[in-house]
Order: C-alpha cells, then structure tokens, then sequence
C-alpha cells in the first residue's frame, strides 16, 4: 500500500511536469480569452461530470467570490448544482441534455464555456459546447487522453488545454492547477493593484 501510494505522488508530480512542457501557451490564451469576455461584460458558464463537476464549481466559486486577493465579483455559474433543474431535465428528455439545455437559456454571444472533461467524451459536455457554437460563444476546453470528440468541436477562436496523460485522477489533477493558473491570471490582468 505504501508503494502504490508513493506511486500515486511520483506519477501526479510527473504528469505536472509533462504539463509544464505542454501546456503554457494554451493556458495563457484561455486566461486573454476569458479576460476579454469579462472586460466586454460577458460571463463565464462551466460544466463537467464527476470530479469534473466539482471543479467547474470550485472555478465559479473562486470568480464569483475571491481567489487569493480583495476584489470585485467576476461573473460566472456553474451549471452543475440546481439538482431540480438537471433531474428534470433528465428525467424528461436525457442526461446527455442536462446542460445544453442550461446554455441555451443562460448563454449570450460573447460567454465563454468552460467544458471540462478528462477524456473530452462526455456527450452531456459535448452538447454544451454544440450549444454554446449556435449561442456565439467562445469555448475553454480542459481535456485529457486524446482530447476525444471535444478535440474535433473547437475552432480557432477557442482553446483546448489538454492534460498529457491516460489515467482520469492524473488529469483531473492537473485540471485543478489549470483552474488556478487561470484565476491568477483573471486577477492579475483585472486587478494589478490589489494586494494579496
Ligand atoms: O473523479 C472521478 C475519477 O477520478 C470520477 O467521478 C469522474 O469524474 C467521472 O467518472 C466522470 O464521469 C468522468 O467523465 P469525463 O472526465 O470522461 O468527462
Ligand atoms: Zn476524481
């Protein structure tokens, strides 16, 4: 049991590593486009499944309340946590409609989505971003693996930060890192003067 945890650090520090080499750039474009969708007055919806859910959330959270400095809220909404709203929607059409059907009500031109899923083949996350194309909005895709069929939905003006890595708890952990990187550089951009 010791050893396999000791696994488990080494193979998170490693694909953090991997991530470092890869994902950089990508990171630093989803942080302009989010920057510039909340300077234009738009916001920013998030879904995933799973693990995923929790962090779309834990990224609303830190916008709509704070991330590590005094600031003004930041615009965003998970759509993972009206329970009525996705078991109804469940219930009576499909799960794999649970949050296009959310977008299509709450999108504008102009929002970005944040798609979260670690084998980018989630068709609930699929969905919304078909949403989100016909609502005019910009995608941030967290993805994994081979990026899966999210991969092939994004055009120029989106962004793909994809995890190098197979296994779901490694990405998803690097998920998180991302998140924070994007935080940190929402309130660097927006705030420059705030203290921390
Ligand atoms: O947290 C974990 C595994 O670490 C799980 O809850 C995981 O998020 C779920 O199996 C998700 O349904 C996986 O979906 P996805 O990342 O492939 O979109
Ligand atoms: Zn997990």
């Amino acid at each position: 049991m010791l050893e396999r945890i000791k696994e488990s650090f080494t193979e998170s520090i490693q694909t953090k590593i991997d991530a470092l080499e890869a994902l950089p750039e990508s990171l630093e474009k989803a942080a302009n486009i989010m920057v510039q969708c909340l300077l234009n007055g738009n916001k920013i919806l998030s879904c995933g499944n799973g693990g995923s859910a929790g962090d779309a959330q834990h990224f609303s959270s830190e916008l709509l309340n704070r991330f590590e400095t005094e600031r003004p809220s930041l615009p965003a909404i998970a759509l993972t946590t009206d329970s009525s709203t996705l078991t109804s929607i469940a219930n009576d059409y499909s799960y794999s409609e649970v949050f296009s059907k959310q977008v299509r009500a709450l999108g504008q031109p102009g929002d970005v989505l944040l798609a979260i899923s670690t084998s980018g083949n989630s068709d609930n996350v699929i969905k919304a971003m078909e949403a989100a194309v016909n609502r005019d909005m910009t995608i941030v895709a967290l993805t994994g693996k081979d990026g899966g069929a999210m991969a092939g939905l994004l055009s120029d003006r989106d962004e793909e930060i994809r995890v190098p890595s197979n296994r779901t708890a490694r990405i998803q952990e690097v998920h998180l890192l991302a998140i924070h990187c994007l935080c940190d550089a929402i309130d660097r951009t927006l705030f420059p003067q705030q203290e921390d």
